[in-house]
């Protein structure tokens, strides 16, 4: 449609209007990538498009360099910043990591605007060459805008792969749950680096492109309405979506033109045409044509059961003198467990005694002050969560947490990202988990319509996912009714019967003590029992601090 569009009606200015449309596509398909799929509102985007810019302007202008050299250094030079500037606020959390993007880009315009001899200060740099493709000096009007909107095919078309592979679903993984991604084997800081730089390879990109646009560059490249006009184009487009970004940058381009006649008053139906779209459309243009022409129901890939993560002889994990504190609270005081392949082992206590803490250490999600975490003799204690998950350790959360716009299918397979080869591998490996508890015909159900039992069940198959060696449990039969707890605990046999070890937190003595073959009971953070579940009911100190008197 563009391109009939660009052959046949577009005047000379119609067609510089679409060549500055796709430069703003191709900054906002980068965008998607940091911002849609990562979730993290990078508003230094704008700087890097700026970099590609002045590296473009000044290598082609000052030291008269042509397209084959500038572009690729246009393209280096914001991957590099974004390496450099990524490590330190990538860890940041939301608002905080958004302010220090913010503070990037005022310093990047600072720069550029107090290096006249280098940038041409406030005036830039005029003079710059037009784009040099294999001798050929692309003209301005129809042949710039096919090469632009060349870029942003290309561009787009690895993006929208990126985004539909392992790569992009791991990091939507990380977008919607970080926690999870970590304890799925994910490294979290790796693919949000990974996103913030290759977001910084797109804007760089574009920045080039609109000075060959531009022939000028000036530190309006630099200024904030580039982040804000990208920034519209993702949330009006549909966030995450390649398409989104392309429909967005279309649309939010032309719009002022298609207003222009309105002379002063246009800004204000600009405006309330962009809030019009917000509000009709919260999950953008491309949310909006999927919800008017949904896509078809996908086809079931055929299960099969992933490779187990094995490890030989003695306990699968083995826990010496673990200790935690948080100020003045020891959470966890001196606690040793061990767990063997294919059994069960209840960990108890009243609230606030330190469980949950217990899990967490030992799935990386808190380091521990003191102690040992071992599994298979390697000691793990205070590694990251991805790196405990990958030797053979999953675990479920006590308050489950699921991706709500994922199916139960993406949702599962999230665990197995880390592991197989592509997305196809990592669902069929996802349905064997869900068949094994009863759950397949749950695989096409969007996550955010499953009711608290099914939940747990989708929670609880993405950590069987994962075949592991040992697998953590916090509280799972909480909110379930008798009928489903009954259903729970045969299905945690047959995980156990299959060579896994669990660790099971439960208050629920009725159906802890049948299934355990072992029971640690923590009381402000101390080891108060450790022995069989025969033995919980009628010891003393466990009666007097959990169980009270009247215990059933
Ligand atoms: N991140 C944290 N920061 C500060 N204190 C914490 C943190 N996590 C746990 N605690 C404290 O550590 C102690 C143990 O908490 P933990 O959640 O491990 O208990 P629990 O036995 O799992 O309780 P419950 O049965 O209620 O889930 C509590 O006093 C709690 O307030």
């Amino acid at each position: 449609m563009l391109a009939a569009y660009a052959l046949l009606y577009a005047s000379p200015y119609g067609l510089r209007v679409l060549t500055v449309a796709g430069v703003y596509a191709l900054a906002a398909i980068g965008f998607q990538i940091v911002f849609g799929l990562g979730g993290a509102l990078s508003l230094a985007h704008g700087a890097f498009f700026g970099v590609g810019a002045y590296a473009t302007g000044i290598l082609g202008s000052q030291l008269g360099w042509t397209f084959a050299a500038t572009f690729p250094l246009s393209i280096l030079a914001p991957f590099l910043l974004a390496l450099l500037v990524g490590l330190p606020v990538l860890r940041l959390e939301s608002h905080y990591f958004a302010l220090a993007t913010l503070g990037i880009a005022q310093v990047v315009l600072l720069l550029a605007v107090n290096s006249p001899g280098l940038t041409g200060g406030a005036n830039g740099l005029p003079g710059v060459p037009g784009v040099l493709l294999f001798g050929w000096a692309v003209p301005r009007g129809l042949p710039l805008a096919a090469v632009v909107w060349g870029f942003v095919a290309a561009g787009g078309a690895l993006a929208w792969s990126l985004a539909r592979g392992r790569w992009g679903r791991a990091l939507t993984l990380v977008r919607d749950d970080p926690l999870a991604a970590g304890t799925l084997g994910l490294d979290v800081g790796r693919l949000r680096l990974g996103a913030f730089a290759l977001s910084a390879v797109y804007a760089g990109a574009a920045g080039a492109l609109s000075v060959h646009t531009q022939r000028v560059v000036s530190p309006e490249v630099l200024e904030f309405p580039v982040m804000v006009s990208v920034l519209a184009i993702a949330v009006v487009g549909g966030r995450g979506r390649v398409a989104g970004a392309v429909l967005g940058a279309v649309l939010l381009v032309h719009l002022p033109e298609w207003f222009r006649f309105l002379e002063r008053s246009y800004l204000i139906v600009y405006g309330a045409a962009l809030l019009a779209t917000i509000v009709l459309a919260p999950e953008g243009l491309t949310g909006l044509l999927d919800r008017l022409f949904p896509p078809r129901k996908r086809v079931l890939p055929v299960a099969k059961a992933p490779p187990a993560v094995a490890i030989e002889g003695g306990p699968v994990l083995l826990v010496e003198g673990l200790r935690k504190s948080f100020g003045g609270v020891r959470a966890v005081d001196e606690v040793s467990l061990t767990l063997e392949a294919g059994t069960i082992t209840g960990l108890i206590g009243p609230n606030g005694s330190g469980k949950t803490t217990v899990i967490n250490l030992i799935s990386g999600l808190e380091r521990p002050d003191a102690g040992r975490i071992l599994v298979a003799g390697r000691d793990l204690a205070g590694k990251r969560p991805d790196r405990i998950a990958r030797a053979g350790i999953a675990r479920t959360f006590q308050a489950v947490s699921l991706p709500e716009g994922a199916t139960v299918l993406e949702a599962v397979a999230a665990a197995r990202l880390e592991r197989d080869r592509g997305v196809a591998a990592a669902e069929a490996h996802a349905l064997w988990a869900l068949e094994r508890l009863g759950a397949a015909d749950l695989a096409l159900r969007p996550c955010a319509d499953l009711p608290a039992a099914l939940r747990r069940r989708v929670e609880l198959a993405r950590a069987l996912a994962r075949q592991p060696a040992v697998l953590l449990l916090d509280e799972p039969a909480a909110g379930l009714t008798d009928a489903e707890k009954a259903e729970l605990a045969g299905h945690l046999r047959a995980i156990a019967a299959a060579g896994t070890a669990l660790l099971v937190v439960e208050h629920d003595m009725g159906f802890l003590l049948p299934l355990a073959g072992h029971v640690l009971c923590l009381d402000q953070g101390r080891t108060l029992y450790d022995g069989p579940p025969a033995g919980v009911r009628s010891d003393a100190a466990v009666v007097a601090a959990y169980l009270g008197e009247d215990a059933p």
